[in-house]
C-alpha cells in the first residue's frame, strides 16, 4: 500500500554536499521522578525534546532546540534551554502502582508537579527549517507558538500530548480533552504529521485528521499504524524487555522523523521510529546508543534508500528491512549507570 504523505523536507542536491537539513524541536526539558512502591526509584532528565534530540544527535541530524527551564536545572544537555530564574524546571511524577488513570493508561499514572514557563513565538527564532517539532509535555505550547511554527518550518510533526494535556489544579494529574476542543484545532490543517499513542488517539477523530495530515498511532510492543487519506498502514514492532516506557513516543518521534530527513518513505520512518522506541523502553532515561548500532542502522537507512531509488522492491519489503534492522540492537549496550538502575529497576509489563 502506498502512502502519499506530505512533501518530505528538501533533499541532497549532490551526492557530496548534503543540504542543511535543519530540525527544529520546541518542548521543555523536565525532571522526571519515577516512583513505585512509594518510593522515588529514579530521576531522570526527561520531557519529549530531550529523548528526540538524543536521537537525533545521535544519528547525526542537526536539530536546534527550544526549551525552557528554572533555575534548578541540573543536566548537561548538548542543546541549552533558556533558564528562566524566577521560575523552577517542569517536574512531572510518574507513579507505577496506582493503576489505571484516567485516561485508561496503565502503565503508569502522571502528576505534572511544577510547570516553567510557555514557549512564545519569540524564544523561535526567525530562520527557516526543514522540519519543526512540536513536543511540548506539560502545557508549554501555544496555539501562537505553533502558529509561528508552521510558518517558518517547511514540514510540522506535532506530537498530540503538546496539544490535549490539561493538569488538575489541585494534584497535577494530567487529563486529556478532546482535540476539537484544545485551541489549535484550526492550525491542524496546516502541519504534516500528527502522532498520538492509541490511549490519546481516544481523543481525535482519527478518519477526520487522515484527511489533514498524516497521523501516526503508536501502540507499544504491538508497533504503531499510518494514517494518511484512504491508506492505512501497520508498521511491525521490534521485540523489546520493557523496564520503563518513559519516552517511548518521544524516541519514536526522533527515529521517524530521521528517516523522513533522511528521505525514507513514511512507512520506512515509521519502522525506525519503532527501532529507537523498543530500545528506549528498555532503559530507563535517555538510552545511550551503541556507536556499531548507531552505524549500522545509517548503513541499512542508505541501502533501504538506494533499493527505492532504485526501484527493486516488492511486496514484503519492509519485512526485509525490519529483519536488517533486528540484529544491529543486539550491539546495544548498557552505560554502568543505567545498569546500576536497572537493577533496582522498574518492570511494566503491558
Ligand atoms: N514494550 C515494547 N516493546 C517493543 N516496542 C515498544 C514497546 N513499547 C513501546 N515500543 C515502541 O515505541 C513506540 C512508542 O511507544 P508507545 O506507544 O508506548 O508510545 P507513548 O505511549 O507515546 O510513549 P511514552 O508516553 O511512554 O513516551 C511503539 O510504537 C513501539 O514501536
Ligand atoms: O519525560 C517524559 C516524556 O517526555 C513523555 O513523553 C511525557 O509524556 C512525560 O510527561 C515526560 O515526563
Amino acid at each position: 500500500m502506498t502512502l502519499n504523505p506530505p512533501p518530505p523536507p528538501s533533499q541532497p542536491t549532490t551526492p557530496h554536499s548534503p543540504p542543511n537539513r535543519r530540525v527544529l524541536i520546541v518542548g521543555n526539558y523536565c525532571h522526571d521522578v519515577l516512583i513505585q512502591n512509594g518510593s522515588v526509584v529514579a530521576e531522570t532528565l526527561g520531557g519529549a525534546a530531550s529523548f528526540i534530540s538524543n536521537v537525533l544527535d545521535s544519528s547525526s541530524v542537526s536539530c536546534e532546540l527550544v526549551s525552557k527551564v528554572g533555575r534548578d536545572f541540573r543536566y548537561e544537555v548538548t542543546h541549552s534551554p533558556i533558564v528562566v530564574p524566577e521560575k523552577v524546571t517542569t517536574v512531572f511524577e510518574a507513579y507505577f502502582d496506582l493503576g489505571i488513570d484516567v485516561i485508561g493508561h496503565a502503565d503508569r499514572v502522571l502528576k505534572r508537579v511544577s510547570a516553567c514557563d510557555p514557549i512564545l513565538p519569540s524564544d523561535i527564532p526567525d530562520s527557516r527549517f526543514d522540519f519543526g517539532m512540536a513536543v511540548g509535555v506539560g502545557g508549554e505550547i501555544l496555539p501562537e507558538t505553533l502558529e509561528k511554527m508552521v510558518e517558518i518550518c517547511d514540514v510540522v510533526a506535532v506530537d498530540i500530548q503538546a496539544l490535549i494535556r490539561v493538569f488538575d489544579p489541585v494534584d497535577g494529574s494530567v487529563k486529556l480533552v478532546d482535540l476539537r476542543e484544545s485551541g489549535f484545532f484550526h492550525i491542524l490543517h496546516r502541519i504534516g504529521y500528527l502522532k498520538a499513542s492509541s490511549d490519546e488517539a481516544l481523543f481525535m477523530d482519527v478518519e477526520q485528521m487522515k484527511h489533514m495530515c498524516c497521523v501516526v498511532v503508536t501502540n507499544g510492543e504491538k508497533g504503531c499504524r499510518i494514517y494518511h487519506k484512504d491508506d492505512e498502514t501497520m508498521v511491525p514492532p521490534f521485540v523489546a524487555k520493557q523496564v520503563d516506557p518513559t519516552g517511548a513516543g518521544d524516541s519514536y518521534l526522533g527515529g521517524l522523523v530521521v528517516g523522513l530527513v533522511e528521505g525514507l518513505a513514511v512507512p520506512d520512518a515509521a519502522l525506525l521510529g519503532n527501532f529507537f522506541g523498543s530500545i528506549t523502553v528498555e532503559h530507563i532515561g535517555q538510552p545511550k546508543f551503541d556507536l556499531m548500532m548507531l552505524q549500522r542502522v545509517k548503513e541499512e537507512v542508505q541501502r533501504r534508500k538506494k533499493q527505492r531509488n532504485l526501484s527493486i522492491n516488492h511486496k514484503n519489503d519492509q519485512e526485509e528491512f525490519h529483519a536488517r534492522l533486528t540484529p544491529a540492537r543486539f550491539s546495544c549496550v548498557d552505560s554502568p549507570v543505567q545498569t546500576e538502575l536497572l537493577v533496582n529497576g522498574l518492570s511494566c509489563d503491558r
